[in-house]
């Protein structure tokens, strides 16, 4: 069973799914890092040139088959969208990474291309999100408020989180 953390744009799943993957000696994978790395190119390079659809197709490929290989996985923000990823999801621990827009966009604006966001950061994540937090919550077994924490924080209190449940395998 992996660990998968999900999340909006900026929630923080690459940055903290790989401190946690660290500080539990387990391995890591990212799914955005994963394609750009086989492809040879950034995702958002990916979606201008081969479109939206293409990259929705790769991810979904990427997705299962590191699923069923590394330990600790960190999901693209739109990937719990599509109906095969979600089915793949069920039995994995599923961490979301709960983030408000405020917080999202001031961090989104301080780092790489995001495709999806180009334009106007704070309206787009409001409309993914609308569509997107139900699923999250659906798919969550467990949640973690990231705001006003920095990275390390977080996967700080997953790691504690996990203790009881590893001292009783
Ligand atoms: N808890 C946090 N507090 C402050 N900054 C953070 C926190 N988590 C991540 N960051 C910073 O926010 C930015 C976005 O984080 P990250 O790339 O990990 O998000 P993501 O969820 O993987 O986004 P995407 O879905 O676009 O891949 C990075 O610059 C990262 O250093
Ligand atoms: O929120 C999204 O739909 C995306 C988030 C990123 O992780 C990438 O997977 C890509 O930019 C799409
Ligand atoms: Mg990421």
């Amino acid at each position: 069973m992996a660990i998968v953390l999900i999340g909006a744009p900026g929630a923080g799943k690459s940055t903290v799914g790989k401190r946690l993957a660290r500080k539990l000696g387990r391995s890591f994978v990212d799914v955005d890092a994963r394609i750009e790395e086989v492809i040879g190119k950034p995702v958002a390079e990916i979606f201008a040139d081969e479109g939206e659809e293409h990259f929705r197709r790769l991810e979904e490929e990427a997705t299962i088959e590191l699923l069923g290989s590394h330990e600790v996985i960190s999901l693209g923000g739109g990937a719990v969208m599509n109906p095969a990823i979600r089915e793949a999801l069920d039995g994995h621990e599923i961490i979301w990474l709960k983030v408000s827009i405020g917080q999202a966009s001031r961090r989104v604006g301080m780092n790489t291309v995001r495709p999806l966001l180009l334009g106007n950061v704070r309206g787009r994540l409001i409309e993914l999100l609308r569509e997107r937090t139900p699923v999250y919550e659906q798919l969550a077994t467990q949640v973690v408020e990231t705001d006003g924490r920095g990275s390390s924080e977080v996967a700080d209190q997953l790691v504690a989180e996990r203790l009881p449940a590893e001292d009783a395998e």
